[in-house]
């Protein structure tokens, strides 16, 4: 198996202040697929959004996700809706080992409700964050390896990652 650890989970669940800890300790390459699509398409995702609509959006997201996961050694940060393709996550679990970050709605909102960059959560963020996470149960449970955050610091949730991770393989 290629060596990608790959983090998957909705929006705020930490999969970019996670995966940035990861990288700190492997070394690898850190890549973060919402930022390598808006420098790749030289656009922002609320832009790509209202422009061309989710559906274009989604067609930029598989064909980044394929090129990313061309490379190895590399911590890979998802965007919170890439696995509602079953290409994405099969593509995913033939490339590395997929974790999936869990935070309940109440956690998700507090951590997400300063940043403006969420073009999912424009609206009543709590009622937006509730129907979002309704909307994707069971969406990111193909993953390997399941953590649980809510009221966990990163150091706690990455010593916990790194348990998982040598039950399974001796990359870290
Ligand atoms: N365990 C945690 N405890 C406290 N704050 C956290 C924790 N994890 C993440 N955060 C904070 O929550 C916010 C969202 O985290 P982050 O950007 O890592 O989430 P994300 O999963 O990458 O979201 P997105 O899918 O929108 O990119 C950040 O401000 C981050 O500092
Ligand atoms: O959950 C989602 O569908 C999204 C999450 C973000 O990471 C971005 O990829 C985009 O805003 C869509
Ligand atoms: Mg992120």
């Amino acid at each position: 198996m290629k060596k990608n650890l790959i983090l998957i989970g909705l929006m705020g669940t930490g999969k970019t202040t996670v995966g940035q800890a990861l990288a700190n300790l492997t070394n690898w390459h850190q890549v973060d697929c919402d930022q390598w699509l808006v420098n790749h398409y030289g656009m922002t995702i609320p832009f790509i959004f209202k422009e061309y609509g989710e559906e274009k959006f989604r067609q930029m997201e598989t064909e980044s996700l394929t090129t990313i996961l061309q490379g190895d050694c590399q911590i890979v940060m998802t965007g919170g809706g890439a696995p509602l393709r079953e290409d994405n996550r099969r593509i995913m679990v033939e490339n590395g080992l997929v974790i999936a970050l869990q935070a309940t709605a109440e956690t998700i909102i507090e951590r997400v409700k300063m940043d403006q960059n969420r073009p999912l959560l424009e609206g009543n963020l709590v009622e937006r964050v509730n129907t979002l996470v309704d909307e994707r149960k069971g969406v990111y449970d193909f993953a390997q390896i399941q953590i649980q955050t809510d009221g966990k610091t990163i150091e706690e949730i990455v010593a916990e990652l790194k348990g998982e991770i040598n039950k399974r393989i001796d990359w870290i």
